[in-house]
């Protein structure tokens, strides 16, 4: 069996995938940069109709741009390819954050040590209640965690938390990622299913929260659409399971029909 983890990281990336945040995305590149062990910090610029790039860039980031946009999930793929390029020797551990955090990007060092320190292949930020209320119901929330739970048996607190801290063997261990808004739930299900371990872990962090005007119905749509698309596709991949049914009575009846 394959070493599921064959040392510790060699430093941390810092994934920001960005659209659209031409507001916020210098201040959370200058904490990204300002992040223990960080060295660095790459921006990938989903087909921004803004100057989420320039300013980025001037931030001090490094910038991969998408001619189009490709959702968050291709982002992040692009971030992660971009540092393992950059990657000598051991590879550096890899920390997405949303470009909406700003300042409170800072607080992400709670997420990274666990990995740092080789005790946890992934953690996963666990926000407070923000200052100003979503208007959710709790929907995709609640999909995403039986289905992570169906398909695992961990039960998350916030399976849509996106801003989380992983290794380079558990984030190739989940590759292809879930397209788009699924990419969360997909990552957490093949994590904890290729054997690694997994945490929540509290994490002061402020974003710009979904409201309940069409915008944000619309995009809840987009989050329900993609992380049942996650799911589905993980159940179908289970199959083999069912096939250990099915397998030995085949063969039965190939051999009373003397095949
Ligand atoms: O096509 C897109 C859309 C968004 N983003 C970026 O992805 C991040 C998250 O997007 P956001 O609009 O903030 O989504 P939320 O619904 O507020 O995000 C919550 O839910 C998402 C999963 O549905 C998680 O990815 C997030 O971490 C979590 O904060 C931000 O940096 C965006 O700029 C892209 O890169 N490409
Ligand atoms: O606002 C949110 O928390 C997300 O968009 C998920 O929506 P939900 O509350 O409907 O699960």
């Amino acid at each position: 069996m394959a070493d599921l983890n064959p040392g510790r990281p060699g430093g941390l990336a810092v994934i920001i995938p960005a659209k659209d945040e031409a507001e916020r995305i210098a201040a959370t590149v200058r904490a990204a940069l300002a992040l223990p062990g960080a060295d660095l910090v790459v921006v990938v610029d989903d087909g921004s109709g803004d100057e989420t790039a320039a300013i980025a860039a001037e931030a001090g980031a490094q910038v991969v741009s998408h001619q189009v946009n490709r959702g968050k999930a291709a982002a992040m793929e692009t971030g992660a390819a971009r540092a393992a390029v950059l990657d000598a020797g051991s590879p550096r551990a890899l920390l997405f954050i949303d470009g909406d955090l700003g300042a409170s990007a800072a607080a992400t060092s709670t997420i990274v040590e666990p990995v740092l320190a080789g005790e946890a292949d992934m953690t996963i930020s666990l926000i407070p209640p923000q200052a100003t209320a979503g208007g959710g119901s709790g929907k995709v929330v609640r999909l995403a965690r039986k289905g992570i739970r169906q398909a695992t048996g961990w039960t998350a607190t916030q399976p849509l938390s996106g801003t989380r801290c992983i290794s380079r063997p558990a984030f190739d261990a989940a590759q292809p990622l879930a397209i788009g808004w699924g990419v969360e739930t997909g990552l957490t299900i093949d994590v904890l299913n290729a054997g690694y371990r997994v945490i929540e872990v509290p994490c002061e962090l402020h974003h710009r929260v979904t409201g309940s005007d069409l915008r944000g119905q619309l995009h809840r749509a987009g989050q329900y659409r993609d992380v049942w698309l996650a799911l589905a596709e993980r159940r179908t991949r289970r199959v083999p399971a069912v096939n250990k049914v099915f397998r030995p009575a085949s063969k039965v009846v190939r051999q009373a029909l003397g095949g």
